[in-house]
Parts: C-alpha cells; structure tokens; sequence
C-alpha cells in the first residue's frame, strides 16, 4: 500500500528527476518534480508537501554547495515542518554538516543506489509521521484530561424507551454514520455519545469533546480548525485544531444547535470537504473523524425559522437519537437513584443508606426538569446532609410548598437569583461549572442569567 505523504524532487538534471520519481512513485501517493527551485515558494504555498529532495548545486558547473543552502533557508523560512534531504554529488561532509546546521535532516551522495534513495526516504517519512502524532497527542492529551475530569460513569436503564435507544445503539455503533443525539438537559446525551464511541472501531483513537455552546465566535476558528505560529499575536506555535486531533476517531459536536448561522457554515463546508485549513496557512489538511452530535435545541422548528441550515442538520442527521426525559422513563428513576446512592454512599464514607419505598414512589411521581443530572445532584446532596440511615424524600426533592405559592414563588425568584450568582462566584465564572452544580444546563443557566439581568 502507498504511504500517504506528498515528496518533491528539486533538480536541474531531468535524469535523477525521472529515476527518482520512478522508485517513489510506487510506495508514495503524491510525487513530484521541479526542475527550477525558482518554482518553489509559489508551489509551498500552494500544496502541502512533506518532504523534499533538494539538490545542492543547480547552476551547471557550481560546485560550492551555496545554491543549495540558500534554498534550504528559503524553504525552511516558508513552511519549517517539511523535511529536506539534501542531493549532492560530491560528498562534501563540511557541506552536508552545514546544511545539517540549516535544518536538514539527512543527506543523499549521487549516484546514489535506488535502495539507498528509497530507505533514506522512508526514514525521514516515519520521523515526520511521528512528529505529527506528537502534535496530535498534545492537543489529545488535554482534550482527554478535560474529559476525566468530568467523570462519566456507567449507563444505567432498564426502561422501555431506553431499551429502544440501546437497541438502535447496538445497530449503529460500529458503522461510521452521522449521529445526532436530542434531548433535554441532563437526559444523558453526553454519556450515550461516548457508549457509541466505546463500541465503535474507533474506539482506541479517543472521543474528542467540543463544547459549542460555550465556544465564543471569536474562537471558533482557531479551536476547531487549528492554526499556525504567527496567526495571531498570541499564537506562539503550531496548533493542529479539534478536527486534526479527532483524526482516526470520533468528534463529539456538544450543543450544535447554538452555533450561529456564520459558525454554521464554516462547520458544514469543513463537514463537506473533510479537510480544514488552519488559521494563517492556506493549505488544506485531510481528516478521518466520526462525527456525533448533541443538542437540546429544536433543531427541526429552527431550520423552519431559519435559525438553523437545513444542509448542516442533513449532514449530521443520518442517525437520530431521542433521549426521552426523565419523567418519561419512571422505571429508571429507581434503579438510577439506586445507582447514585450507592455511588455518593462509597464516596462520602456513608455505606448502607437506605430509600424507603414510600419514597420511591414520590421520586417517581416528581417530574425532574432537570432530568438524570438533577437526580444525581439531588441523591450526592442528600447523601452528604442526612444524618439517619434513610433518606425521605424531603432530603432530595426540593421544597414544595414555596413552588404551590405564587406570592412566595416571586421570592423563589429571588432565592433562584442569589443561587445563581452564588454559584457563578463559586466557581470564578466558569459557567459550565456553575450549571454542574445547580443542576442545570449551560443553556439553562444562560436563560436564567439574562432572566434575572446578571
Ligand atoms: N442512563 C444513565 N445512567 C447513569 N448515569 C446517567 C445516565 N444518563 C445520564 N447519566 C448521568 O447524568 C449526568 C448528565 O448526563 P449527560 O451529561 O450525558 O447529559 P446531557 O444530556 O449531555 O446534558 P446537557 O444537555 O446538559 O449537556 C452525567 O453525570 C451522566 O453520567
């Protein structure tokens, strides 16, 4: 099979032009030839290339090697990250150890052996392939730690509308399909995502997260398509974006349906393409990703509205998942507060708790806005305050008489808003963090926030 990466021979003599292009053509996709390097900075700025073969000497005659240099800090100067193995004929170790010093990063002697070309070749090619992953693994790395630190644990569900989910989960995994995921907050969009990736054959290369619904206009280029040193004043190196470092993997597109109609059309053109061009190159760079995305947003009344492309949903639609709220699937209600209880009884050092069945009954008569997230912080709440071994229903559902009073429920506004600021304080701003501990969505929380003026 051919590797995937683009040589150039640059040299005047049409005879190693044509022999090496020959022993390459067979084991890369992309070989080409220059015979001027006159050519060169038009062509670098026009195509991706990752290694070049430059010749040391171009005028007939030259034999100082000094052409040669000056186009290796030319190239160099134009695109740092591609490889060049200098072509001399001569031998010259002083030359080579110069051009060496410039940043090349190995050296041909003609005539040389098609072998020699070809193994010398193949060794730069890894080394560029590592260094890619390298710079993939970065930006992986503090991708994944994010998502650590988030915590997602197992699925718990034995309702019928859940079976059904899983069931078209089963069917869906595996392929490569666009899956969209709706739902209310808290319905557990997230943790399904990720049960798609776990049992897909992308598995090993990692899920990356993109946050759309917190991603400022201002970013969004530079976060999900990368850029390049330079860029901008603070863009001190090379940064491959969400895209690049989901190569081989999934992308999971959180909150898509707030993504302005702008971003909107950037992401459906890159969806399009399956290449993105980082900020500050104009080249354009190919990626393999699976993408999954999320959101609680109505998308199908906002394309009527014309808040949301119709092209953008048809590309991230072919599979759809509905999560059903919480008070749709009563039956999980019980085995999830088990399952939290249990996790927040180990975590807190409180094991043995108990929930009576009068209690059960009144959770499941609740009807959770909030949904499986509001029921998790609820049971950790109650694990944390109670002080007998059973909790009653009053630890984990909030007050009810302040929600049946209308008079009082303007002070519940008040009591919402000093929450809501206090939380937000909490946490310095972080507003995923603060709607973590409320229980609520970003977009939750950002309604509320523009409710009450904060
Ligand atoms: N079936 C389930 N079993 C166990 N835990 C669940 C289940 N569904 C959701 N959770 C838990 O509930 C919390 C919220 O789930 P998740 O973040 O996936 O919801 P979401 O729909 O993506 O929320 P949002 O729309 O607010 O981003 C997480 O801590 C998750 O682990």
């Amino acid at each position: 099979m051919k590797q995937k990466g683009h040589i150039l021979i640059v040299d005047d003599d049409a005879d190693v032009l044509h022999t090496a292009r020959l022993v390459l053509k067979g084991h890369y996709e992309q070989v080409s030839t220059e015979s001027s390097p006159l050519r060169l900075e038009s062509l670098l700025r026009r195509e991706s290339v990752d290694i070049i073969l430059l010749d040391m000497n171009f005028k007939t005659g030259a034999t100082t090697g000094n052409e040669g240099l000056f186009w290796l800090k030319k190239i160099k100067a134009i695109n740092p990250h591609v490889y060049v193995i200098m072509n001399t004929a001569y031998g010259d170790i002083q030359l080579a150890v110069e051009s060496m010093k410039l940043g090349a990063v190995d050296f041909l002697v003609k005539p040389w052996e098609k072998e020699k070309l070809l193994s010398t070749v193949n060794t730069v090619y890894q080394l560029a392939l590592s260094n890619r992953n390298v710079e993939k693994l970065k930006g992986r790395e503090s991708a994944l730690t994010q998502d650590i630190d988030a915590g997602y644990g197992q699925l718990v569900s034995e309702s019928e509308p859940m079976q059904t989910v899983l069931a078209q989960i089963d069917k869906v995994a595996a392929t490569d399909a666009s899956i969209l995921i709706l739902g209310e907050n808290g319905t557990g969009k997230e943790l399904i995502a990720r049960e798609i990736h776990r049992r897909s054959q992308r598995r090993d290369e990692g899920l990356i997260k993109v946050d759309l619904g917190a991603l400022p206009e201002s970013l969004f280029e530079a976060e999900m398509f990368g850029h390049v040193k330079g860029a901008y004043t603070d863009a001190k190196e090379d940064r491959p974006g969400r895209f690049e470092i989901a190569d081989g993997g999934s992308l999971f597109l959180d909150e898509i349906g707030n993504l302005s109609i702008t971003m909107q059309s950037k992401m459906l053109s890159v969806l399009q393409n399956r290449s993105v061009t980082r900020v500050g190159s104009s080249k354009a760079v190919a990626f393999d990703v699976r993408v999954i995305s999320a959101t609680n947003q109505p998308l199908y009344p906002m394309v009527e509205a014309g808040l949301f492309r119709q092209d953008l949903l048809y590309r991230i639609n072919t599979v759809e998942i509905e999560l059903p709220p919480l008070r749709q699937r009563k039956q999980d209600i019980r085995l999830l507060s088990l399952y939290f209880l249990k996790e927040y009884g180990e975590k807190y050092q409180k094991s043995g708790l108990k929930i009576e069945e009068r209690t059960h009954r009144q959770l499941a008569n609740y009807t959770w806005p909030g949904n499986i997230r509001e029921l998790q912080h609820a049971i950790e709440r109650a694990v944390i305050m109670c002080d007998e071994s059973v909790i009653a229903a009053e630890d984990i559902l909030p007050q009810r008489k302040a929600q049946q009073n209308e008079t009082r429920s303007l002070r519940v506004e008040d009591v919402e808003k000093s929450t809501v600021i206090r939380a937000i304080e909490k946490h310095g701003g972080n507003l995923s963090k603060a709607a973590d501990e409320l229980g609520m969505g970003r977009t939750t929380l950002y309604r509320k926030m523009k409710k009450y003026g904060i």
